[in-house]
């Protein structure tokens, strides 16, 4: 199995930036003091509220397709070095994170935001990655409405890229990617697998959200 992720971050972060000041704008444009200005908003029905959606439509289109690409390439590359042919069967789990979707919750029309969170609702296949040395895993959401049908998106840090660089040691970064192809030096080390919760700690945290239909063990993992 080939997981495939982060394929519009750098897009899906300019499109953040130029609507996060523009609602800070709006909200002094239209004299709406907030206590915190990052929680400045567009109202819905409003052009720049639609103009919002539509951007992040289009971050999740792209993001689908470079995932496509991504993985037409492997396969690609991976036929030009195993000598025995073989067929590809691609069942694709697509598993957005970070997006915003409407939906029907308790009764009502909702727009529910998922950050770092996917869609589990019941029968939906999801990918939860565990980080660069741990298990994945392929599940199918179970379709819990407390959870507003979602659940974790990964691991989830414990500490920030900074404080990784600061705290984990290359020696660390290599004990823990043991067995893993990957890269192993200073540049990686804000995503080396301690500074992420242990997976099956989140894992059985959400046995109520998901089930697991593969747990998938690293075996090379490529940053790009
Ligand atoms: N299998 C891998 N999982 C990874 C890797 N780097 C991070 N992660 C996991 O994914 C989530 C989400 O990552 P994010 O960068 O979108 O926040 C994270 O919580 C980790 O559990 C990796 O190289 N391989
Ligand atoms: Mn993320």
């Amino acid at each position: 199995m080939l997981p495939c992720t982060r394929s519009s971050i750098r897009a899906g972060n300019a499109i953040g930036t130029f609507f996060i000041e523009l609602a800070k704008q709006d909200m002094r444009k239209w004299f709406i003091n907030l206590p915190d200005e990052d929680l400045a908003y567009f109202p819905e029905g409003t052009d720049h509220f639609d103009d919002y959606v539509e951007a992040v439509e289009w971050a999740q289109d792209f993001a689908a397709l470079n995932r496509r690409m991504m993985m037409t390439n492997v396969i690609r590359a991976l036929r030009g070095q195993i000598a025995k042919p073989f067929d590809a069967e691609l069942e694709a789990v697509n598993c957005h994170h970070n997006y915003v979707r409407r939906e029907n919750h308790f009764g009502q029309n909702v727009l529910v935001t998922r950050k770092g969170a996917v869609r589990a609702a019941k029968g939906t296949m999801g990918i939860i990655p565990g980080s660069m040395g741990a298990k994945s895993f392929i599940v199918r959401g179970l379709g819990n409405v407390e959870s507003f049908e979602s659940c974790s998106h990964g691991a989830g840090r414990v500490m920030s890229r900074t404080q990784a660089k600061k705290l984990v040691s290359l020696d660390e970064h290599i004990a823990d990617t043991a067995g893993v192809e990957c890269r192993k030096d200073e540049s990686v080390i804000d995503e080396t697998p301690r500074a992420y919760k242990p997976i099956e700690a989140v894992m059985a945290a959400q046995a109520d959200l998901v089930e697991i239909v593969h747990a998938l063990k690293q075996v090379v993992c490529v940053k790009g």
